[in-house]
């Protein structure tokens, strides 16, 4: 049941941008102040060049002009310079953030939204999405910045020189506006669709790679070949698009770069003779129309990157959708854990179906039943890992499963035998399960579940042999502080020996807290306070052990056969 993550809308991409930038404005309005003095200055050297040509025809000294001509050239030289380093400066402190950003809303994700999503889309976020958008910030966003700048600066300065000849000139450049906003139109489109294929593909080269061993095993080679040789076109095909669309826009934009000059120098030429302007003004203008095509060259040359880290923001962004550190989920009312309904199935039918329970604060509940019956599954529901495909789990009347990792783990914890260890110090693996805890609090832990054998927190966590996994994964527990704890076979793999102090540990553990253990050994239902029994994936009796003994129904008969097989294996030992 893999999922995509969603993507962000529009205005959703556009209210991000407007954060980002308002969490710096400072740095922002600097850039944008000492680049518009930079292009200012740029607006000097072609009208002095103009004047030199008049004042030359009318036989005056130019040697003063001269001389501004090259104190503005300098001027723009140490602005450029200067601004450049600024939007760098800018673009890198936005680029930390959206980084930054995108790990706390991946790490905020409920787990049942991340068992879910598909691996590949997630990694490709993470990796390609996140490296274009701080590539494009880095690059693309000054450069188009600056150039934009420019751009219209020189228009309104052939404006202001004539306003006959700056008609002319932006009559010119209607060819370019159309063939942008051609490729602006198919854009975004085409480049979400290259992103999602490049997604895909990775998701399947990925679960080959995972998967290989049962690919050969089941001889499925081929079959997974195909469905690769199917990603690998598709992605294939929405790359050629997108470079369809390029080569569509580069070489018309080049050939309506130099229509606005010649339009302007046609015009002049032709009003020059009546006095309807000078030939000075007429040099002005097509300088700055020449000088024109050096920044509308940059913004071409970006805005293929900018369509496509849009889209790649835009998928950046679509984690927040899902993240509760931007929706803000709501934090449970109490304690309380609720099952409504409850419908889960992996591919085919359900294996958990139309389960109602209600556990009591505080009370140690055994989940029992065959084997197959859907308790793990049933115990992943209460645990927040999967979400319900009908009906609710909620603790304190929130979903389970909508809840972040950091508020789940104060209130449900699934301790299994499936225990990590993560490269790094024994304070690293502790501090997971409650960042803001000290040495102190550390030690507390470790002393609660026995690990009397860690010599200092900052010994590296090297591989630990069963039971000493299981008290850090204990110790843990404690830290995390839940108000319920769900063991599913905790402690069944381990020797006896070692099962018995990690049971001790356990013990410290549970004390005060909410137990619901998914019980392979039925002892651990005689002690429980009640007893829920499963059937082919519904609950078929809840009540105490007395009582579903008395009754005479699943429960009894699961009973009775543990008790002929305990006896039975005590009678083998005495023998
Ligand atoms: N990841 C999975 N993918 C597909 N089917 C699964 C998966 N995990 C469990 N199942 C199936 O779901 C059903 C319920 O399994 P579940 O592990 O919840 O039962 P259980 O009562 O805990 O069994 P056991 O006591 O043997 O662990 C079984 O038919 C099992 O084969």
């Amino acid at each position: 049941m893999s999922e995509s993550l969603p993507v962000a809308g529009r205005e959703q991409v556009r209210r991000a941008a407007v954060r980002l930038v308002r969490q710096d404005l400072r740095g922002f309005l600097t850039t944008l102040v000492l680049n518009a003095l930079a292009a200012a200055a740029a607006l000097v050297s072609p009208w002095l060049l103009g004047r030199i040509v008049d004042h030359v025809r009318a036989g005056q000294p130019v040697d003063a002009l001269a001389a501004c001509i090259v104190a503005a050239a300098l001027a723009r030289l140490l602005l450029s310079r200067w601004a450049e380093l600024a939007g760098t400066r800018f673009s890198e402190r936005v680029q930390e953030r959206v980084r930054g950003q995108f790990l706390d809303r991946v790490l905020a994700l409920p787990y049942a939204t991340v068992e879910h999503v598909r691996t590949g889309d997630l990694a490709a976020r993470g990796t390609t999405d996140v490296a274009l958008v701080g590539r494009t910030l880095r690059d693309a966003a000054p450069a188009v910045l600056v150039s934009s700048l420019q751009a219209l600066f020189l228009v309104a300065a052939v404006f202001l020189v004539n306003p006959l000849l700056g008609a002319c000139g932006l009559a010119g450049m209607a060819g370019m506006v159309l063939a942008s906003r051609w490729y602006l139109r198919r854009a975004r489109s085409a480049y979400l669709e290259e992103g999602a294929a490049r997604s895909a593909l990775a998701e399947q080269l990925a679960a080959n790679a995972a998967g290989a061993r049962t690919i050969e095993a089941l001889g499925l080679q081929e079959r997974r070949a195909g469905i690769a040789a199917d990603a690998v076109e598709h992605s294939r095909r929405t790359q050629h698009r997108t470079l369809f669309l390029r080569n569509v826009l580069f070489p018309a934009v080049d050939v309506s770069q130099v229509l606005p000059v010649v339009l302007v120098l046609l015009l002049g030429g032709l009003l020059l003779p009546g006095g309807q302007v000078s030939l000075g003004a007429v040099v002005s203008c097509a300088l700055y129309l020449l000088q024109l095509s050096q920044p509308l060259e940059t913004i071409l040359i970006w805005i293929e990157q900018l369509q496509s880290s849009g889209a790649a923001f835009a998928r950046v962004e679509g984690v927040a959708v899902r993240s509760p550190a931007t929706v803000g989920a709501r934090r449970p009312e109490n304690d309380r854990i609720v099952v409504r309904d409850a419908h889960y199935a992996y591919d085919g039918d359900d294996v958990v179906a139309g389960v109602d329970l209600t556990v009591r604060p505080g009370e140690h509940l055994a989940i029992v039943g065959p084997s197959g019956a859907g308790k793990t599954t049933l115990g992943k529901l209460l645990a927040g890992i999967d979400r319900p495909r009908l009906g609710t789990v909620t603790v304190g009347s929130v979903p389970v499963a909508d809840l972040p990792p950091d508020v789940l783990r104060e209130q449900v914890v699934l301790v299994t035998q499936e225990q990590h260890l993560f490269l790094g110090s024994i304070r690293d693996n502790l501090l997971l399960a409650d960042p803001s805890a000290d040495d102190a609090r550390l030690d507390k832990a470790l002393a609660a579940v026995g690990a009397d054998w860690v010599e200092s927190l900052d010994a590296q966590a090297g591989p630990l042999e069963g039971a000493r996994l299981q008290q850090l994964a204990l110790a843990r527990v404690v830290l995390a502080d839940p108000h319920t704890v769900i063991l599913d076979e905790a402690t069944a793999l381990l020797d006896p020996r070692t099962a018995r102090r990690a049971e001790q540990a356990l013990a410290a553990v549970l004390e005060g807290r909410t137990v619901i253990a998914i019980a392979h050994r039925l002892h651990t239902a005689r002690d429980a306070d009640r007893v829920a029994v499963m059937d082919a994936g519904r609950l078929v009796e809840v009540g105490t052990h007395d009582e579903l003994v008395a009754a005479g129904g699943v429960y009894e008969r699961l009973w009775a056969s543990w008790e002929g097989g305990q006896s039975q294996s005590r009678r083998l030992k005495t023998k």
